[in-house]
């Protein structure tokens, strides 16, 4: 990186696709124009080089792809359209500025697609790591509360598309690497790693068909954020392990079970979401979520809050599910 402004200039987007924009990249700050009748949505993630990623495991193009579909995948679990984003990274001189380059390619690729708009950031050095911070901006109606404390008892439990690919990707990834020799259903895991899809056609079919729901996107796991919505809505979770959906790969390519449910519970980053809603709106949202190609899998419910917070049932016994998964500090 010879000079930080002519970094800027050649990331900086030559035009922007939201109406609602004002002042995008190169002032003191982004200015929009609020839209009616929506509220403001915001997150942020961070991605950190030897924890989220190495160069290893994803592209510099998938490491910008994947920093912004978590974020958008947090976005989709508040039922909001995603709109803008920025972008802080920190660069040690071990990344090259076509590496660089190709990171925000792959940024910009995925806002395509959602068209979504880059109207600011930062740029750092660093010693070690690339750090890649990613905050983005999203709308959704007045009055879609898709909050974690929504969760009631009687309600389904479900997920969208397919856990523990991610994973078990990730494993194949770390001892083999990028470059490595994988056959069709490992390739298939390695992609759901590398480049998940956030469930933002989801979360908005939920937001335009559902009053209440409880909503939360996987990036640490089943278990840990099972546990997050029954926290925070007071009540337990019943999860049958057998419902979890899982991807053909991963039955091909993963031979032990318990395995895979470990995958699946544990694992994390399948960036899917989680769901509770009441039993007869589920019914209906199925079907509306299958005509979008959106497959919902019911997978548990929802019941008054007893001692343990979420419980795993197996050939028809319930036992405590602990809440294991992606944890930074342990
Ligand atoms: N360092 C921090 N300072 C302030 N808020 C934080 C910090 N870390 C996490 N949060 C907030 O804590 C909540 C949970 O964060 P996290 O578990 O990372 O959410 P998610 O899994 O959806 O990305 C969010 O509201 C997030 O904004
Ligand atoms: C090299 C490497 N090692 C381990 C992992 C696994 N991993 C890292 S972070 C993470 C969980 C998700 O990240 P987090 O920062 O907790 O996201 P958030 O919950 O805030 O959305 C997982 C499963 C990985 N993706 N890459
Ligand atoms: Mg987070
Ligand atoms: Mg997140
Ligand atoms: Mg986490």
């Amino acid at each position: 990186m010879k000079d930080e402004f002519a970094f800027i200039n050649m990331i900086k987007p030559r035009e922007y696709k939201q109406s609602t924009l004002v002042m995008g990249i190169g002032d003191d700050a982004a200015v929009y124009r609020p839209s009616k009748g929506m509220r403001e949505v915001i997150c942020l993630d961070t991605m950190i080089e030897g924890i989220h990623f190495t160069k290893e495991t994803l592209s510099p193009e998938q490491i910008g792809q994947k920093a912004l579909a978590i974020n958008i995948s947090d976005l989709a679990a508040m039922g909001a359209i995603p709109r803008y984003y920025l972008v802080s990274v920190a660069i040690p001189s071990s990344w090259s500025d076509t590496e660089l380059k190709a990171i925000y390619q792959g940024m910009s690729s995925l806002s395509d697609r959602y068209e979504m708009d880059l109207i600011g950031g930062d740029t750092v050095s660093a010693k070690e790591s690339l750090v890649l911070t990613v905050t983005a901006i999203g709308q959704v109606e007045e009055g879609v509360e898709f909050f974690r404390s929504q969760a009631k008892p009687g309600d389904t439990i479900f997920v969208t598309g397919t856990i523990g690919s991610s994973a078990a990707g990730l494993a194949l990834l770390l001892k083999h690497g990028r470059s490595g020799k994988y056959s069709d259903s490992e390739k298939q895991l390695v992609i759901l790693h590398q480049e998940p899809e956030p469930q933002v056609i989801a979360g908005r079919l939920f937001a335009s068909k559902c009053t209440r729901m409880a909503l939360n996107d996987i990036s640490d796991g089943l278990a840990s954020e099972s546990h997050e919505i029954a926290e925070a809505s007071g009540v337990s979770l019943y999860i049958n392990e057998e419902s979890i959906p899982l991807h053909n790969a991963l039955l091909d390519t993963v031979d032990s079970v318990s395995k895979r449910v470990e995958y699946a519970l544990n694992g994390g980053e399948d960036f899917q979401l989680i769901g509770t809603v009441s039993s007869t709106e589920f019914d209906e949202l199925i079907k509306d979520a299958l005509k979008k190609g959106i497959v919902l899998t019911p997978i548990g419910e929802v019941r008054e809050k007893a001692e343990q917070l979420v419980y795993i049932v197996r050939e028809g016994s319930e036992e405590p599910l602990a809440k294991n998964g992606y944890n930074h500090f342990k």
